[in-house]
């Protein structure tokens, strides 16, 4: 069975114990497994006690826990480093019913690491790998993705992700930047026209849709979409036709759709600001993207990934600068640290950048007190409280929808809230 399998597969005992193991799997960890011997958290994290006891999640033991299928983000030690890996591990039963032992399937995550330089998304916080989660969750579907986030926080980056991992991915990316869009250009630019349509139209021209067909579009800041254009757009999405400006022909286009945002479009809907037809069809599977706020210990990864980014790799963070940043607030989140960083690198006399090299408004920051920089670690429990917390005061559909994406029973889900004194947001 597991040789059937062309991702990386392994068959596990409750003890841990790897008894069998396909190719894929053998080339992609660098340890050689001995089967009936190696442990699975020996091979894949180099640890000598299972995830459970070194601070991840332990897909074995959830699986084992609720007897169902489970499936879990890992950074695991590859043959091409740290290498983030989506899991999914499902109890195997002998012909009474009885658990013979665990099927874990690996696929490895291309477009993130947690290490500086090595993929598109870069980060190790807990709010970040929930992301991964539900990232590596939707992509393969066709649903229709809600990216939320404030600016700067990746949501292009993620949209170029989801597309990257889905059937669609040889397809065309297109990004319709919505805001400031007027009505006219708005259907010149997604529809097209034809041909004299209008005075300057000496040749016809297609859509972005058009150009779309295929593969995802990406609407990007989909709340500034104003009402009167909302209804064109909902009926692109309900029945995938248009007609380009000036043509009598209707047109059709399929695509996988994807949209950004950065305001609270349920608040939006409540105002009469924003369509509640078009929410709920952009809204399919809503991803929340944390601020950097909320994953400072990813900070000082993140300045060395821009530096190597920027040409920079020479250059190095001095402890003293690296504090400073981790207590700033980054309002414009990992864009604004992206210009601050190659800003600081170019001001820096030599490999070392200092405070004196941050913008004014950071170095005057005062640090007196606090020695050293230490990345900002929180407890497992602390973060699922501020990532709850951030959650429940945020996300807009029911608690069954939310308690599926956090990948939970709905009791599970209410019960966490309880114990951190949190409610959902109105409805
Ligand atoms: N996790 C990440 N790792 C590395 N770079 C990142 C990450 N997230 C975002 N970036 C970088 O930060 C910058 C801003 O990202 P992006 O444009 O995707 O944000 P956004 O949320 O779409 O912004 P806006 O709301 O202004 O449209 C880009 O240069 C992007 O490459």
């Amino acid at each position: 069975m597991i040789n059937a399998i062309d991702k990386p597969a392994i068959f596990i005992t409750p003890d841990y114990v790897i008894h069998a193991v396909n190719q894929p799997y053998r080339d992609t960890y660098q340890d050689d497994v001995i089967t009936g011997q190696s442990r699975c958290h020996q091979i894949s994290h180099r640890n000598t006690v299972p995830c459970d006891q070194a601070g991840e999640s332990c897909p074995l033991a959830e699986c084992q826990q609720s007897g169902r299928a489970t499936t879990v983000v890992h950074n695991h030690k590859t043959q091409h480093g740290d290498s983030y890996c989506d899991i999914l591990m499902k109890p195997v039963h002998d012909e009474d019913g009885m658990v013979l032992g665990y099927l874990e399937i690996l696929e490895r995550i291309q477009y993130a690491s947690s290490q500086a330089g090595k993929g598109k998304l870069i980060g190790n916080a807990p709010s970040f790998r929930q992301m991964l989660q539900q990232i590596s969750r939707a992509a393969p579907a066709d649903i229709a993705v809600l990216l939320q986030g404030e600016t700067g926080s990746g949501k292009e980056l993620v949209a170029q992700a989801i597309h990257d991992s889905s059937k669609r991915s040889k397809e065309a990316f297109v990004v319709i930047e919505c805001t400031g869009l007027t009505e006219t250009l708005f259907e010149s630019e997604l529809f097209g026209y034809e041909k004299g349509a209008f005075t300057g139209a000496s040749t016809s021209k297609k859509g972005l849709i058009d150009a779309a067909d295929g593969g995802t579009v990406f609407f990007d800041e989909i709340g500034d979409v104003p009402l009167s254009m909302q209804v064109k757009l909902l009926r692109l999405l309900e029945t995938g036709s248009y007609r380009p400006v000036g043509s009598l022909k209707q047109r059709k286009s399929n695509f996988r759709l994807v949209c950004a945002t950065h305001k609270n479009l349920k608040e939006m809907v409540e105002k009469g600001l924003f369509r509640q037809d078009l929410y709920y069809r952009i809204a399919g599977f809503p991803i929340l993207l944390p601020s950097l706020r909320q994953r400072r210990e990813d900070i000082a990864e993140l300045c060395h990934h821009f530096l190597i980014q920027t040409g920079h790799a020479d250059k190095n963070f001095t402890r003293e600068t690296l504090l400073l940043l981790s207590r700033y607030s980054f309002p414009g989140n990992i864009r604004e640290l992206r210009n601050i960083v190659e800003q600081s690198a170019l001001l820096s006399v030599d490999e070392l950048i200092t405070p004196a090299d941050l913008p004014m408004h950071l170095s005057v920051q005062n640090t007196a007190g606090e020695p050293e920089f230490t990345p900002h670690l929180k407890t497992l429990d602390e973060a699922e409280a501020s990532y709850l917390s951030d959650i429940a005061a945020t996300y807009d559909g029911t608690p069954e929808s939310l308690a599926e994406v956090l990948g939970v029973s709905t009791r599970t889900l209410y019960r966490k809230l309880q114990r951190y004194g949190l409610t959902l947001r109105k409805r």
